[in-house]
């Protein structure tokens, strides 16, 4: 039986692209039942629907906009989501911090992708902190880091962990690119290695 993931972008989904990308040569043997953006702006959906992978945009606003809480936000995404009944959920690129109440539903089935070390650069802006540390002499590489999800922003277990080299030469576009590079194969390794597949 085909394992079933749930895809959360707020963007470009270029990692989600990679996820397609390797279930359709074969590489990756799961199912994308969902793609859930934070943006209606968001080009990930483009590609999902070309894909023709079913959305779900479910943006912040309207909630802040009713004076709504995030735990509200949340409990709504959950109950959502979970009509899919997912194996894995894969946060890449999803921009909003989860609560508990969100990840609770889901019995640790949810992994994030991060540009960064762990410990390193937590939280939004990774590369952009990173080069800057670079060009400040407090670091000489970076890297990618595929982890489980806890409450705790980017303090999750981790599942792989890719370092970058970062060069003299480089401009943040340089180094953004490589970094992506590295994104777009740990993501699909990561989801192999959760899902044992
Ligand atoms: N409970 C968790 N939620 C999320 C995690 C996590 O590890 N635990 N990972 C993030 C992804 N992420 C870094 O990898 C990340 C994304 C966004 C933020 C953040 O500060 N978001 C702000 C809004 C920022 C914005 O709108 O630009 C917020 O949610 O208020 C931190 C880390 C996904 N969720
Ligand atoms: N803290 C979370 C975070 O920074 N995630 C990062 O957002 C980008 C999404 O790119 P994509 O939309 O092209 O996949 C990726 O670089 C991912 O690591």
């Amino acid at each position: 039986m085909l394992r079933r993931i749930i895809v959360f972008i707020s963007g470009n989904g270029s990692n989600l692209q990679a996820i397609i990308d390797a279930i359709q040569s074969g590489t990756l043997e799961c199912k994308i039942d969902l793609v859930v953006s934070s943006k209606k702006t968001a080009y990930g959906l483009t590609r999902a629907e070309k894909a023709g992978i079913p959305t779900l945009v479910f943006p912040l606003k309207p909630y802040q906009d009713a004076g709504k809480t995030r735990i509200e936000y949340d409990v709504d995404l959950a109950n959502k989501v979970k009509e899919y009944n997912p194996d894995l959920i894969v946060l890449a690129g999803w921009m909003l911090i989860l609560s508990k109440e969100f990840i609770n539903h889901f019995n640790d089935n949810i992994i994030n992708l991060h540009p960064a070390l762990p410990g390193q650069f937590d939280g939004v802006n990774a590369i952009q902190h990173a080069y800057e540390a670079f060009k400040r002499g407090e670091i000489t590489k970076t890297g990618v880091m595929v982890h489980k999800v806890i409450p705790e922003v980017d303090k999750g277990e981790p599942l792989i962990i890719e370092e970058v080299p970062i060069f003299e030469s480089d401009t943040l576009e340089t180094l953004e690119e490589r970094i992506h590079s590295v994104e777009h194969k740990v993501i699909v390794q990561s989801i192999k290695k959760f899902l044992q597949i």
